[in-house]
């Protein structure tokens, strides 16, 4: 099949031949009863996590029609696996029938569905995204990868990243190192419809990230400035912790 598909660069299609991968991806996996694959490919993760682990069932997203025949066939011996033609990034309904998330997913939808996933969704996850991108979601506060997305991650999953998965994993080979993360959902992560305005309000607040603080929450929070200096003083944007702008948040409400 692999010989057979002609890559599309606009769907992010690097698949992957490493099979280290794989076994990693099903070690993870075989703790969920029912699981979600975004961007299925041709199987290759689908294909080792049903042959080591025994999901009850095992849908797989995919969004490249020509690839859906071939998804088919492989339910037809393996009906515990039902592929899905469409767009990962409005799944709901889907994300609501499943126990956890995977996949090996393409750069153009990653921001989306890392929303998707920790404001909506907040089940158990194991991505392989560009080495960059889990670097800033485990990214502290201060530091220069810290951003909107650590915030919004970190106040819904423990960060665990995983292993660096090179270019030569995957055919054809991107340009650049991926890296696998393990995002474990909080118990004490807040409301969805908190999170909902923290994502408005951190897209505001982080465009001027290297801001006085003050200056910023109460311009895009609209509150007064000595409620907001008592708490976070002379810092900056960069600098406050995932859990300071909920709290900032929370004084907005
Ligand atoms: C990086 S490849 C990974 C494929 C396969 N999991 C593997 O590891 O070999 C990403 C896959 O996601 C699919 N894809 C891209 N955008 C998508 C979307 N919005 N929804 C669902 N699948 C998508 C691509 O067609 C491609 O098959």
């Amino acid at each position: 099949m692999r010989e057979l598909h002609r890559a599309s660069k606009k769907l992010g299609q690097n698949f992957l031949t490493a099979r280290w991968v794989a076994r990693e991806f099903a070690r993870w996996a075989c703790s969920f009863r029912t699981l979600l694959e975004v961007g299925v490919g041709t199987g290759f993760l689908t294909s080792e996590i049903l042959r080591q682990c025994r999901p009850q069932l095992l849908i797989g997203i995919e969004v490249d029609a020509r690839l859906l025949d071939w998804l088919a066939s492989l339910s037809f011996f393996e009906p515990r696996f039902a592929p899905l033609h469409g767009d990962a990034l409005s799944p709901p309904l889907v994300l609501n029938r499943v126990d956890a998330v995977y996949g090996s997913i393409p750069y153009n939808i990653t921001g989306p569905l890392l929303s998707l996933l920790a404001v909506e969704a907040q089940k158990p996850a194991m991505l392989l995204l560009q080495r960059e991108v889990v670097d800033r979601l485990a990214a502290r506060p201060g530091s220069k990868q810290y951003g909107r997305i650590s915030v919004l991650v970190q106040l819904v999953y423990k960060v665990r990243p995983g292993k660096v998965v090179p270019p030569s994993a995957f055919r054809p080979r991107p340009k650049v190192f991926s890296r696998i993360v393990v995002l474990e959902p909080r118990d004490d992560r807040p409301p969805r419809d908190m999170l909902r305005r923290l994502e408005e309000v951190t897209r505001c607040i982080f465009s001027e990230r290297n801001k006085r603080a003050v200056k910023v929450a109460s311009k895009c929070l609209g509150l007064d400035r000595d409620t907001l200096e008592e708490r976070v003083g002379e810092r900056r944007v960069y600098e406050l912790s995932p859990e300071e702008f909920y709290m900032l948040l929370s004084l907005g409400t």
